[in-house]
């Protein structure tokens, strides 16, 4: 039975769901990276929100491991390059707490808008200041998004219900999504210079980091106020502080900081400056909402393969898994079968999928294909790193889909582009279910790809098929299957034989000496 470990305080509907699906499930909270690596092997699934750090470190100490999932939005706890190099899948619910946490930018710009935060403290204090408390209306105001993505998409929604213009810096954002939207697509310096209101909502990447910077800050309308619920990094925090002492900027509102948790900070204390702890996503809906998916996704991940919002492998659905795994298992032999036989710098991997196959999402058979061929040159290539190591090593990948049937109903080819040219080998799955090469280096042979296997490629001639059934039987090699092709009567003919323990380097040495032999390989599947 797998076994996940939570280690952020989430809903317990996730470990409901955990144990109805079958998966045993651990909540151990608030451990420090410590005592994470010293338990992280016992487990093959990791369930977190943004306070679990998944270094390189704790990656490294889980040897069991195979999937994290953020019950969240944000990765950026996660160290992704690694996991895809350790071969575990990340996921993410992206969309579970999309509506609470555009709800929060919104509560934090009337925050600002109309000082509420101060006029409470003040007005409990006993005070009653009402003439230092003059607030600004929504209506009317411009207010830029930086990021319109899922929660900048909702913000601008809820902006334009309060009758205020929405104008979106994003420069992914298509200008007819951005028509569909409602918004005007802009570019940083016109948000900068027009805005009243800013709200940031993209993710930490090098492109993001410092969007807000000393220099853009400036650039900004005096009595503009900022709002960040998206992630800490964003905004240059000691500029920010600045700009709100000068009066340049009227109001910030955070959620997230540089440093989390920010038990102390410049900004606290500070005059229109509004704080919350990391609370985005923080209702109730929203957690139950992530909680029930990142459990959904796990289990169906750990017990039947379904990959659902993985940051490094193609997505395959629970319900898609049955039918596409069997095209996965073939399309790894093939993949491992051209690995095997193909040595040097091969620039090119095509993966070709015709009749039924090529109604399938082919991400997955892709990566298969990748997993196999990778695979004989390293024990650590997987589905999730493949694609990865073939982009670093260079490889091109190629995908073809053609619907109409040929000879077979389904098939699978890979073709590498190789010195001598293009090369490849095909596959069929007899039953819908049973992989079965069907065609190797252009001559129609038909074997099952398993265990260990003797590869031979010889001068069609009468007596050589006795030969080497005489030369493995005196090495006391038994042969369990054995199949034959060859291109024309009298020219090159393929053997693929079974055999039923590891063919040793001295009996390949013999085969080769045999006369008519061009080459022979032991293969392993
Ligand atoms: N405070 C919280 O508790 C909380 C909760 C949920 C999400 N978040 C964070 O909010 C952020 C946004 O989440 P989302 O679900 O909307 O993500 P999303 O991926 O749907 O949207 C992000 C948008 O940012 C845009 N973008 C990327 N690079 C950009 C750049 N250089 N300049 C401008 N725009 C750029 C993308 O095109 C995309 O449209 C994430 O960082 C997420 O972690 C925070
Ligand atoms: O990216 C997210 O989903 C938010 O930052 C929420 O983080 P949390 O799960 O720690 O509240």
């Amino acid at each position: 039975m797998p076994k996940v470990l939570i280690s952020d305080k989430m809903d317990p509907k996730a470990a409901e769901i955990f144990r109805e699906r079958g998966v045993e499930v651990d909540e151990i909270t608030g451990k420090t990276p410590e005592e994470l690596a010293a338990i992280i092997g016992n487990y093959d699934g990791l369930a977190i929100r943004s306070s679990t750090k998944v270094t390189k470190a704790i990656l490294d100490a889980a040897t069991n491991l195979k999937v994290v999932g953020r019950a969240g939005i944000g990765v950026d706890n996660v160290d992704i390059p690694a996991a895809s190099s350790k071969g575990v899948v990340v996921m993410n619910t992206p969309f579970g707490n999309s509506i609470t946490t555009a709800e929060h930018a919104v509560a934090l710009m009337f925050a600002l808008a109309r000082q509420l935060p101060e006029a409470d403290a003040s007005t409990q204090a006993g005070k009653w200041e009402k003439n230092r408390f003059m607030g600004v209306e929504l209506t009317g105001k411009t207010l830029g998004l930086i990021g319109a993505g899922n929660i900048g998409s909702i913000v601008a929604d809820r902006a334009q219900g309060l009758r205020m213009k929405v104008i979106a810096f994003d420069p992914f954002l298509s200008p007819e999504r951005a028509v569909e939207m409602g918004v005007e697509k802009v570019e940083i310096e016109q948000l900068l210079a027009r805005a009243d209101f800013i709200t940031l909502h993209t993710p930490l990447t090098d492109q993001t980091r410092n969007i807000l910077s000393r220099e853009n800050l400036l650039k900004t309308k005096k009595g503009v106020r900022i709002i960040n619920c998206a992630r800490g990094g964003l905004i240059d925090e000691a500029a920010l502080k600045e700009l709100l002492d000068s009066g340049h900027v009227a109001g910030a509102a955070l959620d997230v900081f540089v440093t989390e948790p920010a038990k102390e900070h410049a900004l606290f204390g500070t005059p229109n400056f509004v704080a919350t702890p990391h609370l985005g996503a923080s209702t109730s809906e929203a957690q139950v909402n992530v909680a029930i998916q990142v459990a959904e996704q796990m289990a169906d991940f750990l017990v039947s393969g379904g990959v659902t919002n993985a940051l490094n492998m193609p997505s395959l659905s629970a319900e898609e898994a049955p039918r596409v795994k069997p095209y996965m298992e073939l399309a790894e032999k093939l993949g491992s079968l051209v690995g095997q036989l193909q040595h040097g710098t091969i620039p090119r991997v095509s993966i070709h999928s015709e009749g039924a196959a090529a109604e399938l999402n082919q991400k997955p058979i892709v990566s298969a294909v990748l997993s196999g061929f990778l695979r004989v040159h390293s024990d650590t290539v997987n589905m999730v790193n493949a694609p990865f190591l073939a982009k670093e090593r260079g490889i091109e990948v190629r995908e073809v889909r053609t619907e109409k049937e040929g000879d077979y109903h389904t098939l699978v080819r890979v073709s590498v582009k190789t010195d001598a040219g293009e090369r490849s080998v095909a596959g069929t799955l007899f039953g819908n279910k049973a992989p079965r090469l069907v065609e190797l280096f252009g001559i129609k042979v038909e074997a099952d790809l398993i265990g260990h296997m003797l590869y031979v490629v010889n001068e069609d001639a009468p007596g050589f098929i006795g030969r080497l059934g005489t030369t493995l039987g005196e090495a006391g090699v038994n042969i369990g299957t054995f199949h034959l092709g060859r291109r024309d009567a009298g020219g090159e003919a393929v053997l693929l034989l079974s055999v039923d323990e590891a063919v040793t380097p001295d009996l390949i040495a013999t085969v080769r000496a045999l006369p008519g032999v061009k080459t022979a390989m032991a293969l392993r599947f």
